[in-house]
C-alpha cells in the first residue's frame, strides 16, 4: 500500500484514501428536546490526521459523530466532507465511503470474519476475486492470521474482535473512518497494545479519522488534534495536544486535562527532541589532572565514566581523584540510563529515583549519547510559541 497517501490519491475501491472533513456552525437539536445537543459547532480535520472528540458524558460527541455519516440529520450548520457537503448526498452511498467503528463491534454473529469483513465490498458489487484478495490484505494490515477469516466472531477475544472491527471499517478504503469508543469495551492492557497497533496502522493507511473517547489520556496518546467539548454540545477547545496541556482555553478546559498536565506534556516528547548536555567523559586509565580539568569544564562535581568503547559504567565523584589515573574500581556503577526514544516522563521518573542527579542517555549501540537533567526536563515544558 502506498505510504504517501494523500487527498489527492486514489485507493482500491476509487475514493481518494483521505479526505478533509470540516464542520461549520453545526446545530442539533433533538425532536422534543428542550435544549440542543450540539451548539455551534465548528472545526476542521485536514485529511490524513486523527481529530478526538472529548469531553463529559452527555456533551454530544456520539452526536456530532452521527451527523457526519447521517444517521442522524444536521438541524443548521453544513459538515463538508472533501469539500462538498454531507447534506447533499445520499446517505447509503455516503455510508460505504465512511469506515464506522464502534465500541461493540457488530460484528454480525452468523457471518465468519471473511464475510464479515466483506460487507461494504459486497455493497458495492466487487468480485470474489477482488474481495478474497482484500481481505487477506486486510487480515495482514491488523495483524491478524489468515487462518481466522474463516471462524465466528464468538471464537475471538475481544482485541481481535476489535481487530476486525476496523478491518471492516478499512474495507472499501474508506476516505474518512469513524471510531466511537473503539477500545472502551478493553481491558486496559489489551487497549494500550490495540492504541499502539493502531497508531501503527495509521502512519501506514493516513486515514481521516474521527475518534470519540471521553478518556483524556486516549485522546492525548491518539489525537494530532483534540476537539475538547463541554455541555451542551459546545466547543471548549480545539489544539493539538501540546498546545491543550500548555495552554488550556479555560478553568473547564483545565480542570478537564487534570492537574497533572505538566506530567502529560512530558510523555509527548522525547530525549532525542532536546538538546542533550555534551556528552563528554572521563575514560578509565585518565590522569586525575585531565579529569578534574574536565569536571570543571563542564562544570560538575561528579563525572561519567567510558570504557574504551565509549560506553558508560559508570559516575566518579571529583573528590576521590587522589592524584591517581581514573580507576574502575572508584567508579559507582550507574542506576539507570535512557535512550533517544525514552519519554521525558520516564526520564523525570529515572532522574527523580536517582537522587536528582543528570541522566546518562545511550545511544542504540550503548555508546554515550549525553546527558538530561532536572532543568532541561523543566525547560522542555515552558509553553510552546
Ligand atoms: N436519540 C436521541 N433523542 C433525544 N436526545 C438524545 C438522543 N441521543 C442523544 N440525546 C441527547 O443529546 C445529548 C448528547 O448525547 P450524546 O450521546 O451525543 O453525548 P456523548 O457525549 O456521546 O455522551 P456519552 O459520553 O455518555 O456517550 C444528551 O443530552 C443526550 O441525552
Amino acid at each position: 500500500m502506498n505510504s504517501e497517501n494523500t487527498a489527492q490519491t486514489e485507493g482500491p475501491s476509487g475514493y481518494p484514501t483521505a479526505a478533509p472533513l470540516e464542520f461549520r456552525h453545526v446545530g442539533k437539536r433533538y425532536p422534543g428536546a428542550s435544549r440542543a445537543a450540539i451548539e455551534d459547532l465548528s472545526f476542521a480535520v485536514p485529511a490524513g490526521e486523527i481529530c478526538v472528540l472529548v469531553g463529559p458524558s452527555g456533551c454530544g460527541k456520539t452526536t456530532a459523530m452521527r451527523l457526519v455519516n447521517r444517521m442522524i440529520d444536521l438541524t443548521s450548520g453544513d459538515i463538508l466532507l472533501d469539500g462538498v457537503s454531507v447534506a447533499a448526498r445520499k446517505p447509503a452511498e455516503l455510508r460505504r465511503e465512511i469506515g464506522y467503528v464502534i465500541q461493540q463491534i457488530g460484528l454480525f454473529p452468523h457471518q465468519t470474519i471473511a464475510q464479515n469483513i466483506a460487507t461494504v465490498p459486497k455493497l458495492l458489487g466487487w468480485d470474489r476475486q477482488r474481495t478474497a484478495a482484500r481481505i487477506d490484505e486486510l487480515l495482514e494490515l491488523v495483524g491478524l492470521p489468515a487462518e481466522m477469516g474463516a471462524r465466528y466472531p464468538g471464537e475471538l477475544s475481544g482485541g481481535q474482535r476489535q481487530r476486525v472491527g476496523v478491518a471492516r471499517a478499512l474495507a472499501a478504503d474508506p476516505p474518512l473512518m469513524l471510531m466511537d469508543e473503539p477500545f472502551g469495551a478493553i481491558d486496559p492492557i489489551n487497549r494500550e497494545r490495540l492504541q499502539n497497533e493502531f497508531l501503527r496502522l495509521q502512519r501506514e493507511i493516513r486515514k481521516t479519522i474521527v475518534f470519540v473517547t471521553h478518556d483524556i489520556d486516549e485522546a492525548i496518546k491518539m489525537g494530532d488534534r483534540i476537539a475538547v467539548m463541554r455541555e451542551g454540545g459546545r466547543l471548549a477547545q480545539y489544539a493539538t495536544p501540546d498546545e491543550l496541556l500548555a495552554e488550556p482555553a479555560d478553568e473547564f478546559v483545565a480542570s478537564f486535562v487534570g492537574a497533572d498536565r505538566g506530567l502529560k506534556r512530558l510523555t509527548l516528547s522525547r530525549l532525542d527532541d532536546i538538546s542533550l548536555i555534551d556528552g563528554a567523559a572521563a575514560h578509565v586509565g585518565d590522569d586525575a589532572d585531565a579529569a578534574r580539568a574536565l569536571a570543571d569544564r563542564q562544570q560538575t562535581d561528579e563525572l561519567v565514566v567510558v570504557d574504551g568503547g565509549e560506553v558508560p559504567i559508570g559516575r566518579l565523584p571529583v573528590e576521590r581523584l587522589n592524584g591517581q589515573p581514573v580507576s574502575q574500581t572508584d567508579v559507582e556503577p550507574l542506576v539507570a540510563t535512557a535512550r533517544r526514544e525514552t519519554s521525558l516522563r520516564d526520564a523525570l521518573s529515572l532522574v527523580v529515583a536517582d537522587g536528582n542527579r543528570p541522566l546518562v542517555v545511550v545511544e542504540d549501540d550503548g555508546r554515550l549519547a549525553g546527558l538530561v537533567s532536572l532543568e532541561l526536563i523543566s525547560d522542555a515544558l515552558r509553553p510552546p510559541g
